[in-house]
Formats: C-alpha cells, structure tokens, sequence
C-alpha cells in the first residue's frame, strides 16, 4: 500500500519504518529540514534500538523516502498523522496547533477514497472535529483514530508486533483499510479493538493514566516505606504476585518522565474540566503531585547525605534520560535533579550513555562527560537517576576506587545495597532501607 506518515519524531520516524519494513511504500513527512536530511540518508535523528537497521535496508531498498513537501503525500491511500501534541505554554492542556497545521497541510493533497489516520495523543472530541471538517473540504476521504502505545526503547518491536490494535472509525470501510495496513499483526492473532473516534481517544489517555497511576501508587508506597522503615522493592514483588496487581510498572524511585505520561495526564486533566467532568480526574492531580515529589525528595536524600547542603561538593549524576535505551531528555526526572543539585550550588558532573547531547542543548550550564569512569572520579556523592545497564553493573569495590566519598543515591531502586554496603558505600534509596 501507499503510505504517508506526517510527522517524523520519536513516533513518526519509526511507525515510517516499521512500514516500510512491512512491505508498503512509504514516504514520510516533516517541516524539519535537518531531521528529513538525516532519515533520507538512512540516519536516525535519535537513538532508538533497531531503528537504524529497519531505516537503512527500507531506504535502500527505495520503499521508504522523505520530504519535506507536502505535495509528495498525494497518492497515498492511507497518510498517517505523527505530529507532537506538546503540553501548551502556560496551561496544562494539549497544544494541538500542530496537528491542525498538519491536517490542513495535508488537506489539498488528499487523492478520492483515502484514509488520514491520526496516530498522536489527542483530547477526546479531536478527531470528531477534523472529521467534520474533512467532510467539509474532502467529502472523499475520511478519518480513523488509531492510538499507538509503543515505548521508547522498544517502539520498533512494539510497533511491528503490537500487543494491541485500536480503531477508532466511522465506518466499516476504514477498519478494512487499517487491517489491510496491519495485515502481519491482524494474521497474527492481534487482538484488536474497533469503536468509535471518542473511544479510540480515551483508550490512549486512560491507558497512560492507568501506568502514571500505577507508578505514582508505589512511589506513594515508598514514602510510607521511609516512614516506617520497610522496604518498597519487597512490597511490590509481593503485592505483584497477585495477578490482579501485576509486578510491572511497580518499580518506585525518581519517578516517570518523558514526552508523553507527564503531559498526557495533565491535558487529560484538562479536557475533562472542559467538558465539566474535572472531579472525575481529580486523582490525576494526586498523580502528578506525587510524581514530581520523588525528584525532590532525591535532592533531599543528597542535601542529607553531605550533611545538610550540596555547596561546592562534587557529585556524579548517573544519567540525565527520562529511561534507559532513549536519548530522549524531555521531562527527564534525571535531568531536573542534576539541575535542582547545581541550583543549589553543587558541582556537578552528569554523564549517560546516549543522552549528553539533547541534555546539553537544553541544560548548556551542566558538565557533562561520557566517559562514566571520569565522571565517578573524585566524587562526594554519586546520585543513579536513570537505570542504564551499565550503571546498575557498576561493581561497588571498583567504583569506590574512583569516587572521593563512597556515597550513593540508588534513585531507581536498582542496585544490590547489601554488596555496596559490604564495598563501604553508604547507600540510600526511596523506599528502602
Ligand atoms: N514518543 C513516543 O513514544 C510516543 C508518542 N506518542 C504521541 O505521538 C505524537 C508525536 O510524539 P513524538 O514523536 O514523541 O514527538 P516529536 O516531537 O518527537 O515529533 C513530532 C514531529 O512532528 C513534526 N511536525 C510538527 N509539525 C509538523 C507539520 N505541520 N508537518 C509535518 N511535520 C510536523 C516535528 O518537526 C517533529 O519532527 C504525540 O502526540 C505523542 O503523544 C504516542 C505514543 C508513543
Ligand atoms: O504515549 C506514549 O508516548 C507512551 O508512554 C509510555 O512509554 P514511554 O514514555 O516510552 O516509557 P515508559 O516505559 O512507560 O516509562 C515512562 C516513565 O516511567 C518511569 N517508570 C516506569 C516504570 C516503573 O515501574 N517506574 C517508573 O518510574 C520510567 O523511568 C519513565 O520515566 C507508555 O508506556 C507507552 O505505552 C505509550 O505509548
């Protein structure tokens, strides 16, 4: 099939090339100009596992192409919309003038018969108002709503063998499209959900409500924990066993970060007070509240563990993603303690993996190294606020060799602290004893 995706971030790039790989024509579209230059050269813009494998054998290949021109859509049979829905300035609703710009963009080049399928994360009652206006101006083509779920860190897998598919149609033609796109998940056995636009909308935003809610439950949990001396990680393996809870999304520490769970419970929040249904998520408020505690009482654990205040002391932040295998800094919880600790006069040294670069063009007053060894040397205090491999293999004994004052924040929860303990590390977590 020919294929149009709008939009070419974290989202767009790969549902491009996952695409692609599954045998359609594709061309993907952005008005960044850097960022098309790079995808056509089959370079991803971002680090994301397996993206430059399926990017560079579909560039290749010529099934997968890049524009910055809109005109270069017409003729697809299905332009799917990838845009960002940011939170707005000064509100905590969704920005959606990209996704307007995006659709009437797209609108003079719609071919009779074709399907714009919005992808992003909208405010419930979005998609019913661009189809009103598509019936206005391209009465041929018409819109579905189909919500995707993938994690950065596993968006290529996530988006070739989705655990689910939903669509949100109007009518019985644009789901048969959808499962013409989706024919290698559909034969597999995926199950799939086919509603109404309103559904297909709510579906994406109570589904990250539910995961921020859950994290927010144990990080919740974990305060108690440092209340009373109990330990967080044993409390959620042991409320996990219960099917019904589950063990995933349980893991308490700094908190959940990112483009998507922080801003999409705000502007859920918000479309609900629209529509005069603010009392129903009023937890989400909770939610939130307690999720960007966890990134100051990490910055308490530091002030306390130098005896009262961070002034001149040197410390290693170990990681400034929002998760491990992203480069992605947006909201990063890791970020915003390096720079609450520098605020507060600290020297300090942040270093990751993937991420220096969008943490740097962000945050330009930190010292970063990617090197994690120079990193370490000669630090007070060592705060662990993204979960990289590498960072929870660091050996305690080895470590210790390199630091000034064996320290540390274990801010995800991750490492084994008796063994640190064992290395003459002083160790604090959240939750843990
Ligand atoms: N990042 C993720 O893991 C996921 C994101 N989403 C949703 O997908 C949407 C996109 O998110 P990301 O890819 O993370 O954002 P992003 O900011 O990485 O990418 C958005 C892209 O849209 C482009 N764009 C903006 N206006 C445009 C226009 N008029 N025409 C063409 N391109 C335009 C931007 O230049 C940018 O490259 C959001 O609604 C987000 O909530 C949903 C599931 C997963
Ligand atoms: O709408 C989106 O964009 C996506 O948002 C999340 O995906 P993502 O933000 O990539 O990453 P997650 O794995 O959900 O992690 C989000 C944050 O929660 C944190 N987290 C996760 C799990 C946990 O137990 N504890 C915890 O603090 C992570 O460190 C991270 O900061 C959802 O998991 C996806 O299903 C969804 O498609």
């Amino acid at each position: 099939m020919r294929i149009s995706v709008i939009g070419c971030g974290y989202l767009g790039a790969v549902h491009a090339s996952a695409m692609a790989e599954l045998g359609h024509e594709v061309v993907g579209i952005d008005i960044d100009e850097r960022r098309i230059a790079a995808l056509a050269k089959g370079r991803p813009p971002f680090f994301e596992p397996g993206l430059h494998e399926i990017l560079t054998s579909a560039t290749a290949t010529g099934r997968l192409r890049f524009s910055t021109d809109m005109a270069d859509a017409a003729g697809a049979e299905v332009h799917f919309l990838a845009v960002g829905t940011p939170q707005a300035a000064g509100t905590t609703a969704a920005d959606l003038r990209y996704v307007d710009a995006a659709f009437e963009s797209l609108l003079p080049h719609l071919a009779d018969g074709a399907l714009v399928v919005g992808k992003s994360t909208v405010p419930v009652g979005t998609a019913a108002r661009l189809a009103a206006r598509l019936t206005e101006v391209a009465p041929h083509a018409s819109l579905a709503w189909n919500p995707e779920f993938l994690r950065e860190g596993f968006a290529v897998k996530d988006t070739l063998a989705p655990d689910r598919l939903v669509y949100g149609v109007a009518d019985d033609h644009a789901a048969s499209v959808l499962d013409r796109v989706y024919r290698a998940a559909v034969e597999a056995g995926t199950p799939r959900v086919v509603t109404d636009y309103a559904t297909a909308e709510l579906v994406k935003a109570a589904a990250n409500a539910f995961l921020a809610t859950k994290i927010s439950f144990i990080n919740a949990m974990s305060e108690l924990a440092d209340a009373t001396g109990a330990d967080v990680t044993a409390l959620a393996d042991a409320i996990g066993h219960d099917a019904r809870i589950g063990r995933r999304f349980l893991n308490a520490g700094v908190g959940f970060g990112g483009g998507c769970l922080p801003k999409d419970i705000r502007a859920f929040t918000a479309r609900a007070e629209e529509l005069g249904r603010g009392d129903s998520l009023a937890f989400l408020r909770e939610v939130d509240a307690i999720n960007m505690r966890q990134r100051q009482r990490v910055v308490d654990l530091a002030v306390a563990a130098l005896g009262g205040s961070v002034h001149r002391k040197r410390i290693t932040v170990l990681g400034v993603t929002f998760k491990p295998e992203s480069d992605d800094v947006r909201d990063s919880p890791a970020l915003d303690v390096a720079v609450h600790l520098k605020g507060l006069g600290a020297e300090v040294v942040a270093t990751d993996p993937e991420g220096i670069e969008n943490a740097r063009l962000r945050h330009p007053q930190l010292d970063y190294t990617s090197s994690t060894q120079e990193a370490l040397r000669g630090a007070e205090l060592v705060v662990l606020v993204t979960e990289w491999r590498e960072y929870r293999a660091l050996d305690p004994v080895a470590t210790g060799r390199l630091v000034a004052e064996r320290r540390i924040i274990d801010g995800r929860n991750v490492l084994d602290a008796a063994a640190w303990r064992a290395a003459g590390w002083q160790v604090r977590g959240l939750g843990r004893p």
